[in-house]
């Protein structure tokens, strides 16, 4: 399709032991610049050791394996998976920086990838002629550079430093100063790898705002790695999980998103979209503005347990005057089975905000983890599904009556009544 800025198809990447890399990207990246740019010999390079790498037979590790997707102009996409899971390394591939062993990535347009800009710094020179060089590897002119000077200077709030060579810089500094250059080359697309790990809250914010800026405002394409679910919830469109180096799942965000924390096993017990209605899920029809799960009773750093009960509530805005709406919560263990739905009455809604709460009772769930999902319908006719908005886990309090420790067989465990009693003794 025409609109496809980013195509890969049958990516695979496999290291070769020891050949390079260090685990950490900015030594990398580092090595790379010095080895293969400057041909020099890094003195600081150390290989990755076999303790905090899986290699298989013959010293070889498979990070990506038969990756394909597309990215379509304008779309955010973020990039997530656990630690080793091939993230960082389908980026370098994106940004070029990495050959894949086979399959190709096909894209369209100028891309300015933060790897890319970090890269390109030249430890040596200070931060104001490292903005200028990395202008000119990403084929601007000095005129152009000095246009965006100014507020990449401010962006970056490192004006004290811009005198300093980029090697005291510490890896904040950098990071700061190589996201402020990539996100303001105007590129087509515009790649980043973890700029939320590094820097203070305040920096995050202005890169979160400036993404946003850069993909809504300008309509660029962004590739967005982070291990932040909220981060990424917020910001993209579409997400990809690796899993391992192989794509767990990939589509609309809130979905993947979810998906993964369960997975995981992080509790999502609140979403709000009420500060961007344009992200909140929804179409035509209803918009959900937050959803939530309250514990009616909980102890801070204590895991829920199945005696609580667990009230669901939420806010959605109905958009058509009149319609006939109502609300289906679907409760899923972690096999995906359904444990049980609760419907609302159907009723015929103004147009406005519908709030909405129901209970689920304690003592009725048995041990594990759990999303829940929300569907709209008109009548028998689906109008929008808020898949897996919450995700939690309970645990048994391990204090029955019976003795049994364990997890109870079943797929719940309500409490009933079940007295046993003597009814004829034996008379000796
Ligand atoms: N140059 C290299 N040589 C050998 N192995 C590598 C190299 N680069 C990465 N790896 C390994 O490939 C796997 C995927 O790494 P990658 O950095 O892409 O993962 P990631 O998902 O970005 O991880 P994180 O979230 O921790 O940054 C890891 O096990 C890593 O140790």
């Amino acid at each position: 399709m025409s609109d496809v800025v980013i195509k890969a198809e049958g990516l695979s990447k496999v290291y070769r032991l020891g050949t390079t890399g260090t685990g950490s990207l900015r030594q990398d990246l580092q090595h790379w610049w010095t080895t293969s740019i400057l041909k020099k010999e890094d003195p600081f390079f150390q290989a990755p050791s076999a303790d905090n790498h899986r290699y298989g037979q013959n010293q070889l590790f498979r990070a990506l394996h038969d990756v394909n997707f597309e990215i379509k102009q304008g779309e955010v996409w973020g990039v997530i998976g656990s630690n080793g899971s091939g993230k960082s390394t389908l980026l370098k591939i994106i940004s070029r920086i990495v050959r894949p062993t086979s399959g190709t990535v096909r894209g369209k347009g100028t891309i300015s990838s933060l790897l890319e800009v970090g890269t390109g710094f030249n430890p040596e020179l200070t931060g104001r002629e490292n903005v200028y060089l990395s202008g000119f590897i990403l084929g601007m002119n000095k005129h152009e550079i000095r246009q965006k000077f100014d507020e990449i200077v401010a962006f970056s709030g490192l004006e004290r430093f811009l005198d300093t060579p980029v090697k005291r810089y510490s890896s904040g500094m950098y990071v700061r100063l190589a996201f402020a250059v990539a996100a303001h080359l105007e590129p087509d697309i515009l790649i980043l790898d973890e700029v939320l790990a590094v820097g203070d809250a305040e920096f995050q914010k202005k890169c979160l705002g400036k993404i946003r800026e850069v993909s809504h405002t300008d309509g660029r394409t962004v590739i967005f790695v982070s291990h932040n679910m909220q981060a990424v919830a917020n910001l993209c469109q579409q997400a990809l999980w690796l899993n391992q180096g192989l794509v767990q799942e990939q589509g609309e965000v809130s979905r993947i998103v979810n998906k993964f924390l369960l997975a995981t096993q992080q509790n999502v017990t609140k979403q709000y979209w009420g500060d961007t209605p344009a992200k909140a899920p929804g179409n035509e029809f209803v918009r959900f503005q937050s959803v939530e799960l309250i514990p009616h009773f909980f102890t801070e750093n204590m895991p829920l347990d199945v005696r609580v009960p667990l009230t669901v509530r939420f806010q959605m805005r109905n958009l058509v005057d009149k319609a006939l709406l109502n609300v289906h919560l679907g409760l899923y263990n972690s096999n995906g089975d359904c444990v049980l739905t609760i419907p609302s009455a159907a009723t015929v809604y103004r147009e406005g905000i519908l709030a909405g709460e129901c209970t689920i009772p304690g003592n009725l769930l048995n041990d594990g983890a759990y999303c829940i999902s929300l569907f709209v319908l008109a009548g028998t006719a689906p109008v929008f599904d808020l898949d897996s908005c919450l995700t939690f886990e309970l645990e048994d309090y391990r204090g029955d009556e019976s003795g049994w420790k364990g997890k109870w067989w079943g797929t719940v465990r309500p409490l009933i009544p079940f007295p046993v009693a003597l009814q004829e003794p034996v008379l000796h």
